[in-house]
């Protein structure tokens, strides 16, 4: 159905192709069965009954017959299929709905590791509505997918048709050449480590510690989730463009009277500010994944994407316009800025004077790093709030290396190794970028851990890969995989495990694609977290701020895996959120 390229706006048209697509076999089958072996007219109520049984029956034979010439070309080539689900009803529409179900209203990505539990497998074909739907926790899957066999996967066009009106066609949406541009053009100013960053985590984390502050010294509980957002938003775009949306300045959500908002909790007045369509915008575009082929049915009416496109452009677009007049001023007069300590603003429009390219670029660089570090923190949070032994040992941590109100600089994190260990415990439980997906071009063989016969993947299957469940297995992690445990970063033995066998922790994925904003995540968490713990002694979850519907409910406690321990509601869009918010109570240092 995603094969005709069009702008992303034209996807009820590319819908409605699709659709022709999918019937006219099936209605030139009915209609030459009625009229040249049954001798009938083509139309009537028969002829209309016939057409319409005609459609599953194509269906089921297409489905037959791709599942035949898999098995085949698998037997070919010395391999053996991946294993399918065999759903209740036709087209796994029981394990489409229970996945659909579960996103709302289960614990995060539970449904699809308890379907590959049942199937004793940790690669499954879903076969949802009979298409090739790979889910995978195998890292070696995963690294073929994302290292070996990197040139025979892509995002495709459908990444373009959901995301193209936020992201033009920018890294997180592109393959092949076009990616390998957008990439180069990114990527030199992410690797570097400048100091300047850190000036702009201190402006921004000053202003979040004095309102986190202000919460603890009137003993109210604060939604960080939401302050963790506005820091990483403004300070993300300052670092981008040089200013930001003062995000932090903005109302915040009120305790115990905010409501439940698509993810977190609602802020009143928040309709229209650039904050709330940054973050709609993205929901949206989850949505469309969840919904896949049939969005275009959802959003009929209109592209529910371009009212907050609009708000972002409208924020963005003078900003880039500004520092293209800039440029061509200073090319005019001949001035040479100094290289290093440009924004990524200043550094694109050296490269190209292309308005749409250079706002597109910083979009896709903003979206990608903004969400998953302000997860970060408060996935940290959360762990220092019901570990406070955690929080303790790493407050001792700071306080020994950067002192009780110093800053903390790259050469000071390097020397935190408890720091070090807390973040990569936090990222393998609850790892920014908890799922992924891609779709296979052409065939692929698959490695199997024990080096025997090889998994084959068809052509044209979506493949989604669940990088939480691959950090929560207890084959690679040991029985206490769901336990939070930073030793497992500092004793020597436990190391060992991980550095023998890389692919089983890739937070920030592996291979070509992988996450260019690493460092500068990294940095921006641990500074904060220096700030916080030099401020606060620890944190107190408070239960009963979280707003009515996102309260992990009780018959969790009976169920599979860390579900039965959670405090929270951890949830995906995406990218890993805590359902609600993460209300806590400052304890002040
Ligand atoms: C804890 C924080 C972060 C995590 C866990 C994370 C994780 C990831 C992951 C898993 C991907 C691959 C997604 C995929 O291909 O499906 C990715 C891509 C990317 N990340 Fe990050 N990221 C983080 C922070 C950042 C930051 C701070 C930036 C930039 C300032 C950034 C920029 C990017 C970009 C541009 C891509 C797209 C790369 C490409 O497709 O070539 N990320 N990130």
């Amino acid at each position: 159905m995603m094969s005709v390229e069009l702008p992303a706006t034209w996807y009820r048209t590319r819908f409605f192709i699709g659709v022709v697509q999918t019937l006219s076999p099936p209605f030139w089958l009915a209609y030459t069965f009625l009229t040249r072996v049954l001798h009938w007219p083509g139309s009537g109520f028969i002829a209309t009954f016939v057409y319409i049984a005609f459609i599953p029956l194509w269906i089921s034979l297409t489905s037959w017959y791709s599942v035949w010439k898999h098995d085949r070309r698998a037997g070919q080539l010395g391999a053996t299929p991946i294993p399918r689900a065999k759903g209740k009803w036709p087209g796994n529409i029981d394990i489409m709905m229970r996945f659909a179900k579960d996103l709302r209203e289960g614990y995060i990505l539970q449904a699809m590791g308890e379907v590959l539990d049942e199937y004793g497998v940790d690669t499954l074909n879903t076969r949802i509505l009979w298409k090739d739907n790979i889910i995978t926790r195998d890292d070696l899957h995963m690294r073929a997918v994302h290292q070996t066999q990197f040139e025979s996967f892509e995002r495709g066009a459908e990444a373009a048709e959901k995301m193209g009106t936020f992201l033009g066609r920018g890294v997180f949406v592109t393959d092949r050449t076009q990616w390998r541009r957008e990439r180069a053009l990114i990527r030199p100013f992410l690797n570097k480590e400048r100091i300047s960053d850190f000036d702009i985590f201190q402006e921004y984390s000053e202003r979040a510690l004095d309102i986190l502050a202000a919460s603890a010294s009137a003993r109210e509980p604060i939604d960080v989730q939401d302050l963790f957002a506005r820091f990483t938003l403004d300070a993300t775009a300052a670092f981008l463009l040089g200013t930001s949306p003062d995000a932090l300045g903005a109302p915040r959500p009120v305790p115990y009277k905010a409501t439940l908002g698509s993810k977190g909790a609602a802020t009143e007045g928040q309709f229209g500010t650039f904050l709330y369509s940054f973050e709609e915008v993205q929901v949206t575009i989850s949505l469309r994944w969840r919904m896949n082929t049939f969005f275009p049915l959802y959003e009929f009416k209109g592209d529910h994407t371009l009212p907050h496109v609009e708000v972002i452009t409208k924020w963005v677009k003078p900003i880039v316009e500004a520092a293209l007049e800039r440029k061509k001023q200073e090319r005019e007069q001949g001035i040479e800025r100094q290289r290093a300590e440009r924004t990524m603003l200043e550094n694109l429009v050296e490269i190209t004077q292309d308005e749409e390219r250079v706002r597109y670029g910083l979009l896709n660089v903003m979206m990608a790093g903004r969400d998953t570090t302000a997860g970060l923190l408060t996935f940290v949070t959360y762990i220092l709030a019901v570990h406070p032994a955690v929080a303790k040992r790493l407050r001792e941590e700071i306080l020994d290396v950067c002192g009780a109100a110093g800053n903390s600089t790259h050469d000071l994190i390097r020397k935190m190794p408890y720091m070090n260990a807390v973040l990569n415990e936090t990222l393998r439980l609850f790892p920014g970028a908890p799922m992924g997906i891609r779709n296979s071009i052409h065939e692929v063989l698959l490695p199997t851990a024990d080096r025997s016969t090889p998994l084959y993947l068809p052509g044209k299957a979506r493949v989604t890969w669940l990088t939480l469940h691959l950090h929560r297995r207890a084959d690679l992690w040991g029985a206490d995989a769901l336990e939070f445990d930073p030793e497992r970063w500092l004793d020597p033995a436990r190391l060992a495990r991980v550095e023998k066998r890389p692919s089983m922790y890739v937070p920030f994925l592996s291979g070509p694609r992988q996450c260019p904003g690493q460092n500068f995540a990294l940095n921006e968490a641990s500074f904060m977290l220096v700030r916080l713990l030099q401020r606060f002694s620890g944190f107190e979850l408070v239960p009963e701020a979280i707003p009515e519907g996102a309260r992990p409910p009780p018959q969790w406690k009976e169920g599979k895996g860390r579900q039965r321990v959670e405090k929270i509601w951890p949830s995906t869009a995406f990218t890993a959120f805590v359902k609600g918010g993460l209300w806590v109570r400052p304890i002040a240092a």
